[in-house]
């Protein structure tokens, strides 16, 4: 389990974490989504026991990160922002030297380095310095570091940054395997993420949280849930036809792609009745379906009402 209680950070005049407290259990993946500047980086390190909180205590598996460093140390496996330092050594070497800190030896180790290695496909790069590699290798020589002595807990700050998207699609397969018997934090900027790996997401901004709840519960929140959308080659015969139908408040058309997008009122509209109202008028459309809401809207939502309070 991980676990935050009122934690602070304090830069200068900075206040940048500002009382955030949650509990992570094993099992879950939760994720830290805020914009840039938000306290992310800063609440993991703290957890991660790289930064001291200027107040508040946080617990890695019942370890207390401040009074006994080293148990919950051991407890965790994190992943920081960036590159793996030492970037003159080569994945080989530096895995090696964090298995010798980690204490692992004989054929534990072996087996450990064998795992992560195949796992995180790094078989191929062993002995080239890490400076000298892609984005995605150093991403996933840091995850491999992370997860070298099999902890039960995991923090990872932005475990998907630079990887291509099939480099993507399998740290983030990685992620919901690790999670089945480990608790997970980690951050991204990618809304995509939330739903592909979160069980819960927790959104971020100006050191407080202003929202806890599963991607099913956020997506809920958003007014494209229960819409229509459609293309029509003539969008203002289309709007025409359906102002007025019974269930539809209104529309809003996308400057960029040109959708059309049919906003229900009470219970959801739907997308065979849009269609027989359009055949009906004999109005031409196609690519018709049912909106299940937008991350990005909340996202952006729940950022900048935050920011007027
Ligand atoms: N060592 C430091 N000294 C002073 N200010 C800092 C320091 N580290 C971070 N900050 C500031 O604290 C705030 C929070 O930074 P943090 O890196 O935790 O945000 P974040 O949510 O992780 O952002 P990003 O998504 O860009 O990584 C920012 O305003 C940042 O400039």
């Amino acid at each position: 389990m991980i676990e935050a209680h009122a934690l602070h950070k304090r830069y200068g005049r900075l206040l940048a974490v500002d009382g955030i407290s949650f509990k992570v259990e094993p099992g879950e993946v939760l994720g830290f989504l805020g914009p840039n500047g938000a306290g992310k980086s800063t609440t993991m390190k703290m957890i991660a026991g790289f930064l001291a909180p200027t107040s508040g205590t946080a617990k890695v598996c019942g370890h207390d990160v401040q009074a006994a460093p080293m148990a919950a140390r051991r407890a965790l496996g994190y992943l920081p922002e960036g590159a793996p330092g030492y970037g003159e050594m080569s994945p080989s070497g530096f895995l090696g030297f964090v298995a010798d800190v980690r204490g692992l030896s004989g054929a534990h180790r072996r087996e450990r380095m064998q795992s992560v290695l195949q796992r995180l496909a790094l078989e191929g790069v062993l002995h080239q310095p890490i400076d000298t590699l892609s984005k995605g290798f150093k991403r996933r020589v840091g995850l491999a570091a992370a997860i070298l002595h099999d902890p039960p807990a995991l923090i990872l700050d932005e475990p998907t940054d630079g990887l291509d998207p099939n480099q993507k699609h399998e740290v983030r397969s990685l992620i919901r395997e690790l999670a089945r018997e480990r608790t997970v934090l980690l951050s991204t900027h990618i809304l995509e993420e939330v739903e592909a790996v979160c069980s819960r997401a927790m959104i971020v901004a100006r050191g407080k949280v202003l929202a806890d709840a599963t991607p099913a519960e956020l997506l809920a929140r958003s007014r494209y849930q229960g819409a229509v959308s459609l293309l029509a080659g003539d969008s203002i015969a289309a709007r025409a036809a359906l102002d007025g139908m019974p269930g539809v408040s209104g529309f809003h058309q996308d400057a960029v792609d040109g959708r059309l997008y049919v906003f229900p009122q009470g219970r959801p509209v739907t997308a065979d009745a849009v269609a027989e109202r359009l055949r009906q008028r004999g109005v031409v459309f196609s690519s018709l379906q049912p909106e299940r809401g937008r991350l990005d809207e909340v996202f952006r939502r729940i950022t900048t009402e935050g920011a007027k309070a």
